[in-house]
């Protein structure tokens, strides 16, 4: 691959993300020999401006990672360029074919979606669409099914499916992989791993910041698009995947889209029972008072700011599973996590006054804002009591648990290992053009019953964890959603 072209290469995604990924990637000498690195938007700026600007932007980075070196920056200074481009013109792009020559161009577009077909098409015309040449894609691809087909049919007629790479950036982060890991790479849980032992599941993200100055994309997209339909269903497909014969990226990903077809839809009579849709209102956030989603607006909005929604695996190992998933803005914590609520024992052989309640086993595998995989089990408390007494211990699962005295390596940004991968062709941990098309189908379905239903966003104080209907989700089970405390 000869080089890599960020289009949008001055925005935020670009500047507070990729660049300093890729610095870190120099810093390691992980970036292939000879990669020219060239940001391309319309601006009209020189080199020496835009290199002086992702040095501002990588610098204080890298410092406070403590993986700032002089040297590696002056190799990261000497693939950096820019050109000023229109990358919907294939006129526009002609220069920039020049400069990249006939290696290999990887085109990320790191633009506005509603770009993405008119660049596609530009890119093919403008002969960057060859068969050495890749495309990235932020998400999200579309807004919904028919606007997601749109563009990819766009994308499709220039490249070929191999020389696509949609990114989910959650797929990218190290305890996602480390899923992969713990429930392929070791015997224990995959007996364990179906409706006989675990009773329900839980994905949680929680962001404490708010829309901010996001709303024009946010207000047009909403939680359930914004992150439902990707991060969220990809962490539920890798969890509830079956194990794939290999880690090729078609048979990880022929697993995945299994999971998402077996998705029972969310029907209108349904919805009100399985969805909680929630919109912030001022509050305190993280100590601070923090203004309501409508005010950051500045106008009346329907749009949610917080979703949860029970969904159902319709097939033999997960019958009878419920998968619960909430996100939000202005929750109280920023916390990611997936847990994995085991059964309990069913009969207990302990007098519950005397020892204590036996709690059931539950697996946490924490991405944020420590990444960690921890199991509960029950434990005797140490002692010479007449009556056992017990307790519930946390048992971690991570890699720093082996050597505690060993610093813990740099925590990586997602998108490090997903440049990397997408440089050198392999999309293990991109999502393929059928994943994304299930994912909007059942999305879709939600939103429409939302529309039918007339199913309105209900009030959340900023700083809490959105409307109480959220946990009147779980309650109405008999569950409730993990505090995080245990
Ligand atoms: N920011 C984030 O944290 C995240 C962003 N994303 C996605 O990443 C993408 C980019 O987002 P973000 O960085 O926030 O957006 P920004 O608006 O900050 O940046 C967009 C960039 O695109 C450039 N641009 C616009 N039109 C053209 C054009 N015709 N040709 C070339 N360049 C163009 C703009 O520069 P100029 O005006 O100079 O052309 C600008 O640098 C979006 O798809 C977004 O959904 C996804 C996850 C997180
Ligand atoms: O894609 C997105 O993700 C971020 C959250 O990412 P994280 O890695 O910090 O968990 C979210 O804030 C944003 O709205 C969304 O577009």
């Amino acid at each position: 691959m000869a080089a890599l072209v960020l289009f949008g290469g001055g925005g935020d995604l670009a500047m507070r993300m990729l660049l300093p990924s890729l610095y870190f990637l120099e810093h390691d000498g992980l970036l292939p020999d000879g990669l020219k690195i060239i940001g391309a938007a319309r601006s009209d700026e020189t080199r020496d401006e835009y290199v002086a600007k992702v040095r501002a932007s990588v610098e204080g980075k890298a410092k406070a990672d403590d993986a700032w070196s002089e040297e590696a920056w002056a190799r990261m200074d000497a693939r950096l360029d820019y050109l000023p481009v229109d990358a919907t013109s294939a006129d526009s792009l002609k220069p920039l074919k020049d400069k990249v020559g006939d290696g290999g161009v990887t085109s990320f577009l790191a633009v506005s979606p509603s770009l993405y077909g008119r660049i596609v098409t530009a890119l093919k015309d403008a002969g960057m669409a060859g068969p050495k040449d890749r495309v990235v894609l932020e998400k999200p691809v579309g807004r919904d099914l028919k606007t997601f087909l749109e563009i990819d049919d766009a994308v499709a007629h220039a490249f070929r499916e191999n020389q696509v790479f949609r990114i989910d950036h959650y797929l990218g982060k190290e305890t996602v992989q480390n899923l992969i890991a713990l429930r392929f790479g070791n015997t224990i849980f995959e007996p364990l791993w179906n409706n006989l032992s675990i009773d329900h599941v839980q994905i949680t993200v929680g962001e404490t910041v708010g829309v901010g100055d996001r709303w024009p994309y946010y207000d047009e997209y909403g939680a359930l698009r914004d992150m439902l339909q990707n991060h969220m269903l990809q962490l539920l497909c890798l969890v509830a995947m079956e194990p794939p014969s290999d880690l090729d990226p078609d048979s990880v990903r022929n697993e995945k889209v299994k999971v998402l077809r077996s998705l029972r839809p969310i029907t209108h009579e349904e919805a009100e029972r399985v969805t909680v849709r929630g919109q912030y209102v001022a509050g305190t956030s993280e100590g601070k008072p923090a203004k309501g989603y409508e005010e950051e607006r500045g106008q009346p909005s329907d749009t949610e700011t917080f979703v949860a929604i029970r969904a159902d695996i319709d097939n033999w190992r997960w019958a009878g599973v419920p998968f619960f998933m909430r996100t939000g803005k202005r929750l109280p914590e920023k916390r990611t996590e997936i847990v994995i609520q085991f059964k309990p024992v069913p009969h207990s052989i302990f007098d519950r006054d005397d020892t204590g309640e036996v709690q059931a086993n539950r697996l946490v595998i924490e991405l944020q804002p420590e990444e960690d995989i921890s199991l509960s089990v029950m434990n005797k408390r140490p002692g010479l009591d007449q009556r056992m007494q017990l307790q519930p211990i946390k048992m971690s699962l991570s890699w720093g648990q082996n050597d505690r005295r060993a610093k813990p390596p740099r925590r990586r940004i997602a998108y490090e290992r997903l440049l990397l991968d997408a440089l050198h062709g392999d999309s293990t941990l991109f999502v393929r053009r059928d994943e994304a098309e299930q994912a909007w189908k059942w999305v879709d379905e939600v939103s429409e019953a939302w529309a039918d239903g007339e199913i309105k966003p209900q009030e959340y104080v900023a700083g809490t964890w959105g409307p109480d209907a959220a946990d009147m989700l779980m309650a109405r089970t008999g569950r409730e959603w993990n505090s995080g405390d245990a």
